[in-house]
This record gives structure tokens, sequence and C-alpha cells, in this order.
């Protein structure tokens, strides 16, 4: 995100979190979160890939970020040095068909939560799904994001996935008008969507 309007716009919405991109090789990159007021509901959110740790910690201090996303091949030990600077850590991981839920073992205490996007070069943002039905073998408690190719058409069906530990569905580039730009309208109707699913299922 890295236009003002378009945010000030965003967070008059009921969302969660609000990510910014730190990663130069993607369309939707930011060097800086523009400073603009946002609800305290809202988690300001880092988006790295495989970024150095002094790079990540400067950028939490200068930005002000209350969540971290990390999107690369980071370590376990880099997360959980991270984690203890007491912002919220949410490790991101490519799933395929192929993908072993045991290398999660090792980042289970040093992460806050789990994202499942789809497994790809550009680390992320491609908006493809992945075999969702993948997410049925899922062995730990520890909750989890959904991501990678998320949109209106498919949303439905993601949010009725029927798992307690899938806590939250990262919206991305099928919501936008240009990367890095929300579309608030199609975000508006996402919204929707999820408030009638939440009702139908109770
Ligand atoms: O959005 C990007 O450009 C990006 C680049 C590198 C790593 C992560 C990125 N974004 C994250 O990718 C997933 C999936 O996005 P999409 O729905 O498939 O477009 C999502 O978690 C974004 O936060």
């Amino acid at each position: 995100m890295r236009e003002p309007e378009n945010i000030a716009g965003l967070v008059k919405l009921p969302i969660n979190y609000i990510g910014h991109i730190f990663y130069e090789k993607s369309p939707r990159y930011v060097s800086e979160v523009i400073d603009l007021p946002i609800p305290k509901t809202i988690k300001r959110t880092g988006v790295f890939v495989n970024a150095d740790r002094a790079t990540i910690k400067q950028t939490i201090l200068d930005q002000q970020l209350e969540a971290v996303q990390l999107h690369g091949n980071e370590s376990v030990a880099l997360c959980q040095e991270i984690k203890d600077l007491g912002v919220e850590l949410i490790k991101a991981f490519g799933v395929d068909d192929d993908f072993q839920w045991n290398e999660l073992e090792a980042y289970l205490a040093a992460v806050d939560y789990f994202l499942f996007d789809s497994k790809s070069e550009a680390y992320g943002g491609t908006g493809k799904t992945f075999n969702w039905d993948k997410l049925k073998t899922y062995p730990y408690a520890k909750p989890y994001f959904l991501s990678g190719g998320l949109s209106l058409e498919n949303l439905a069906e993601a949010y009725q996935f029927d798992d307690e530990r899938l806590i939250g569905l990262d919206l991305n580039s099928k919501f936008e008008i240009s990367a890095g730009l929300k579309d608030l309208d199609k975000i508006n109707k996402a919204l929707k969507i999820i408030e009638h699913e939440q009702i139908s299922s109770k």
C-alpha cells in the first residue's frame, strides 16, 4: 500500500492488518510506510523476503511495524529474534502438493502464525491458488492465514474451509486496480461475502 487516499479509504473498513511490501523485486515495493493515522485495531505489517536482520529490525523501528510477515527462506533463529522484538511474527511458506509439513516443526515456537501461500519463485503475489486439499493434512495446532490467489470468486469456498486454525485470509493481487493500489469496491464486496459466510455458518 502506497497511495495515501487509498490507504485512508482502506483503514475505514473492518480489516485487521494492512500490509506494506519491503521487497524490492515486488511491483508492490515500498521503501517506507505512508505516515497516516490508522485505527489501533489494524496492525501495520511489513512483508519481507530474505532481508537481513539489521534491515528488518531497522524497518520495524523506523516504520513502527506491529507485525512482520517473512515470505522467503528465513531461518528459525531469525524468526525468533524478530519475534523477541515484540512484533507479531507471521512466517509464510510456499505450498505445493509435495510440501512436507514437518518442515514447519522447528518454527513452531518461533512464530505466532503461519501463512500458507502458493509456492513460487517470486515468493508471493502471484495471484495463483494452491491445492487447498493439502491443508486437510496440516498436523499442527498453530493457527494460520491462507493466501495465494484469493479472489471474489473463491473467497466463500476459502471461508467455508472447516478448520478453526484458519484465522485469516490475506487479500492481495486479486483485489487491486494496479499493483499496490487496492480496489476498495472489491474489498467491500469481499467483506460482505465473509460477513455472510460468518452468519450462515452459525
Ligand atoms: O505481493 C507481492 O508482490 C509479494 C511479493 C513477494 C512476497 C510476498 C508478496 N505478497 C504476499 O503474497 C501472498 C499472495 O498474494 P496473491 O494473493 O497471490 O497476490 C500474500 O500473502 C501477499 O501478502
